[in-house]
């Protein structure tokens, strides 16, 4: 019997956090091995399983390090910057993570990838086996559509989310650009407003909603003459990114260093 994987959750008390934590309880080759937050997060205290009416055994701390000190993996959907201090902490107590965390600026970017020189880190802004898929989707879509097609990402997010456009649209925006062998940096356009002139041909557009508790959505639209087409993911549950965290978990247990994506983990990048 193989033995289970000890997984500990950084914002323990955030959305991701506490999917994180339902998906790892009711998991059967996985174990809590600690719960963390930010000082001052009235989770502290707590039994990290106290919101969905199971003692865990596993208390939700402030001190980063000691729930880390039992841990083979780390998985953090917070933001970039506690993300980077807890990247430390791993290298330091070599401990594996799995990095759902969007926002980063590029010099934050970069830390990240030195990190992973040291520690072995799946890095993804979406966990959800659909999103990679679709992803794959629009390699092929944007290789077929490179000529007389306008392309628009438009996502959809709940209202609380902090950053935009989120980390998927972005990566659907890269992985467009590299199948009409184009950088996003060069070809992106992340604001309309007043005369903006006509769409310039070969942009990529991105909108951006964000209302109420929607959990995610992503279109992208090639608009041509006379037709479009639309790709477009939903998620209606969170359980996704936690199920596709805990896959990643699994994938990095016989990694010892190296940054890898979630093509990596669900063998993507040699299918086709
Ligand atoms: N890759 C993927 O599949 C997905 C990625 N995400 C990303 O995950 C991140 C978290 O999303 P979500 O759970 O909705 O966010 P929440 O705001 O619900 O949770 C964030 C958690 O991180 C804590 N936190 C905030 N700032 C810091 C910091 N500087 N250091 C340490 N901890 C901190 C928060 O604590 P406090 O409450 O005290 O502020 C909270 O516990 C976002 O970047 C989001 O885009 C989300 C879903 C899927
Ligand atoms: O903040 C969220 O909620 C989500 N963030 C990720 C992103 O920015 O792409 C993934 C998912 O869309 C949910």
């Amino acid at each position: 019997m193989t033995k289970p994987i000890q997984i500990a959750i950084a914002g323990a008390s955030g959305r991701m956090g506490k999917t994180l934590i339902e998906a790892i309880l009711n998991h059967p080759d996985c174990e809590l091995a600690g719960a963390f937050d930010q000082a001052g997060s009235t989770s502290i205290g707590r039994d990290a399983g106290d919101f969905m009416g199971i003692a865990s055994g596993i208390a939700v701390t402030d001190d980063a390090e000691a729930a880390l000190s039992n841990a083979d993996i780390l998985i953090d959907f917070t933001r970039p910057e506690g993300t980077l201090h807890h990247l430390a902490l791993c290298e330091k107590h070599n401990v594996k993570a799995v990095i759902g965390t969007t926002g980063f600026e590029p010099k934050q970017l970069e830390m990240l990838k030195k990190a992973s020189s040291n520690v072995a880190m799946v890095w993804s802004p979406n966990m959800a086996v659909g999103v990679n898929a679709t992803f794959k989707l629009l390699e092929v879509a944007a290789k077929i559509l490179s000529q007389g097609y306008d392309i628009e990402i438009i996502e959809a997010h709940h209202s609380k989310k902090v950053d935009a456009p989120s980390g998927t649209a972005l990566r659907m925006g890269e992985v467009v650009a590299q199948g009409l062998g184009v950088a996003l940096d060069d070809v992106g356009v992340f604001a309309r407003e007043g005369i903006t002139g006509e769409r310039k041909a070969g942009t990529i557009g991105f909108s951006t909603i964000r209302g109420g508790d929607i959990v995610g959505d992503h279109t992208v639209l090639f608009a041509g003459m006379g037709e479009r087409i639309e790709i477009t993911h939903k998620s209606s549950n969170r359980m996704t990114y936690a199920q596709g965290s805990i896959r990643a978990a699994q994938f990095l247990m016989s990694h010892d260093n190296g940054l890898f994506d979630m093509q990596d983990v669900l063998g993507l990048k040699t299918l086709f």
